[in-house]
């Protein structure tokens, strides 16, 4: 798309623990149709910077701009229901409900408890539709406990965005998965953003992040260091110093 819209800004976002400045003023902005790929060192502040973000981080200074909605003072909760879905680094699946009733817990935001609920035949028929769109249907009444990482993470991301999310952002979607897994991750991000979805990823694992983003922030000590293409973040020699080594 030539014309990027841009869906989410985070401005000017300062983040400090006691005397320890974790995020100092950082900002960035998520178009749709787009991945925006976070990546840095330990420590950098990546994960403090992105759970502001997605509201599971109190800020200090800054603000969190949803379309035109100032959504700064919003939970987490209300940022979910105005449409920035996430996944957890350590996954977020009920391991004793099937791929098709994690996905009904999605549909309606984790708020109530699956078992009454999927039996509403509407609930049941949308979260097919979620299944078959991200083409896992196959595994619908598979324990989540029984998937493996690759299909795990599939279920993680529909899920997420089983209700048509606006913003999705992913914390180390890659980690724990061989590379057949993460090239299928890959393609999979790469049809939420087609869809029209801002995507936001951090990741350590940076051949992936790579290969996803369309831009990408390297953060180090809080503050940004580049910004660029995948091309010009591997080249540059300030990023390859601090990071990529
Ligand atoms: N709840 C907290 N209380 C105090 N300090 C914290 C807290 N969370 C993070 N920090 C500190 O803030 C800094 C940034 O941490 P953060 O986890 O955001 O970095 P990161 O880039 O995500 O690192 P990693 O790649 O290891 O996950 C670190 O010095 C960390 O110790």
């Amino acid at each position: 798309m030539s014309e990027q819209q841009v869906v989410l800004r985070a401005e000017d976002i300062v983040v400090q623990f006691g005397g320890l400045t974790a995020v100092a003023d950082v900002s960035i902005e998520l178009s749709a149709g787009r991945v925006t790929g976070l990546m840095g060192p330990n420590g950098a502040g990546k994960t403090t910077f992105f759970n502001a973000v997605s509201g599971h981080q109190e800020l200090t200074s800054g603000r969190v701009v949803l379309g035109d909605r100032d959504v700064t003072r919003l939970s987490a909760h209300g940022r979910a229901r105005l449409g920035i879905a996430r996944t957890f680094q350590l996954g977020g699946l009920v391991d004793d409900l099937t791929a098709i009733e994690n996905i009904a817990l999605g549909l309606d935001h984790g708020s109530r408890m699956s078992g009454r609920f999927l039996r509403r035949r509407d609930t049941r028929r949308r979260a097919a539709e979620v299944l078959e769109r991200f083409d896992l249907l196959s595994v619908a009444s598979q324990m989540g406990s029984d998937l493996g990482a690759g299909l795990r993470r599939r279920v993680e991301v529909a899920r997420a965005m089983a209700a048509d999310a606006k913003v999705l952002m992913l914390d180390e979607p890659a980690a724990g998965l061989t590379v057949a897994e993460r090239a299928e991750l890959a393609a999979v991000l790469g049809d939420v953003a087609a869809g029209g979805t801002a995507v936001l990823v951090t990741e350590h694992a940076s051949d992936f992040l790579f290969s996803v983003s369309d831009e990408i922030v390297v953060m180090n000590f809080g503050r940004e260091l580049r910004r660029g293409t995948p091309e010009q973040i591997k080249s540059d020699k300030d990023v390859v110093a601090a990071y990529l080594g």
